[in-house]
């Protein structure tokens, strides 16, 4: 607070130095020219070709699954898959060793809330993979608890996995890219759970998860494009997986598909276009920003 007659303006301009100099690699000091390896070739602009290996977490699930196929259809070397449960995913991932056999695949058990588990998970994708460049968390859980009901427990768990996790995820790739010296991508999965509220179930708790998802993602992309890495959100609308096929959400899944201007789900391979178009070089100059894939749920 200023005191003693000291103005506003003059008290920022003391604290501003401080800050900014307290980096010497501040995004904020000068403009910085493409690295090296990120300068299109004439015959690689715009191209949505993936370079280099991505980790996805959540890497059994339906949707991280589809964008594991997108992922080295459109050129990954390799992937390094987490999930608290890898085994679950255990026939799919069989098929994509036998799609490509020349990329390295590698699944971990890792869940997003340990930070020993991801540090270590990190250290073996580096190791077998060679590199990390590219993050893609899908790793959530939903409730559809009214909030007057709801467990602390409950309200905890939502938040450990889908915004904690992320960020104990986006921290220690971060930290790889920095060290590899590599530009790299990073991308949420929030949801339109993160801009409206859902009708009819009630989602207290994932809803805010994913909100905060849309502010650590330009928060992370502020202060790490310096380092060359780029941070996004994909926020899927409904999509028809098994999230949203579960007993008693018949009658949402109509209501749902009656508010959506396209009549339907999305389906998961629908979501894939946009990923890619995040993570490739086509997307070089997207960050810290959103794309909202929902077949029009929200103009309603
Ligand atoms: N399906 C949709 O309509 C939809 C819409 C918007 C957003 N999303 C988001 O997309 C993501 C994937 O959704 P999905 O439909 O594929 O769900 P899914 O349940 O098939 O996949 C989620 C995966 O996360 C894993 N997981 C849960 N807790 C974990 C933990 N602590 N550590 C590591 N892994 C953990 C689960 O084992 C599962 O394999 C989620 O974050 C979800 O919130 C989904
Ligand atoms: O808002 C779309 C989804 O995030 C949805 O809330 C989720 O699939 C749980 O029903």
């Amino acid at each position: 607070m200023a005191g003693d007659g000291e103005d506003r303006a003059s008290l920022v301009n003391r604290q501003l130095p401080e800050m900014t100099l307290s980096t010497a690699d501040s995004p904020l000091t000068k403009a910085r020219p493409p690295p090296e390896n990120l300068k299109p070739t004439e015959s690689a602009q715009y191209r949505f070709e993936v370079h280099g290996n991505a980790i996805i977490t959540g890497g059994a699930g339906t949707l991280a699954l589809e964008a594991a196929t997108a992922l080295l259809e459109h050129g990954a070397s390799g992937l390094a898959l987490w999930d608290v449960n890898p085994d679950s995913a255990f026939e799919s991932i069989k098929k994509l060793h036998a799609r490509f056999p020349d990329r390295r695949i590698m699944t971990e058990a890792v869940d997003v809330r340990d930070e020993a588990q991801i540090a270590s998970a990190i250290e073996s994708a580096a190791k077998v993979l060679g590199s990390v460049d590219i993050l893609c968390c899908f790793a959530g859980v939903v409730g559809c608890t009214h909030a007057i009901e709801m467990k602390a427990d409950e309200w905890r768990r939502t938040h450990d996995v889908n915004l904690t996790g992320s960020f104990l995820c986006a921290q220690a790739v971060a930290r790889q890219m920095r060290a590899q010296g590599t530009p790299g991508s990073i991308t949420f999965t929030a949801s339109i759970s993160a801009h409206h509220t859902n009708y009819p179930q009630p989602q207290a708790a994932y809803n805010s998860s994913k909100t905060a998802l849309l502010s650590l993602a330009k928060s992370l992309a502020a202060e790490w494009s310096s380092y060359g890495i780029r941070v996004n959100c994909l926020s899927p609308g409904y999509m028809d997986t098994i999230l949203n096929d579960g007993p008693g959400l018949e009658r949402a899944r109509d209501s749902w598909n009656s508010r959506n201007p396209m009549g339907r789900m999305g389906h998961p391979w629908e979501l894939t276009g946009p990923l890619i178009t995040l993570v490739s070089n086509a997307g070089r100059y997207i960050n810290g920003t959103d794309i909202i894939v929902d077949g029009g749920a929200m103009v309603f």
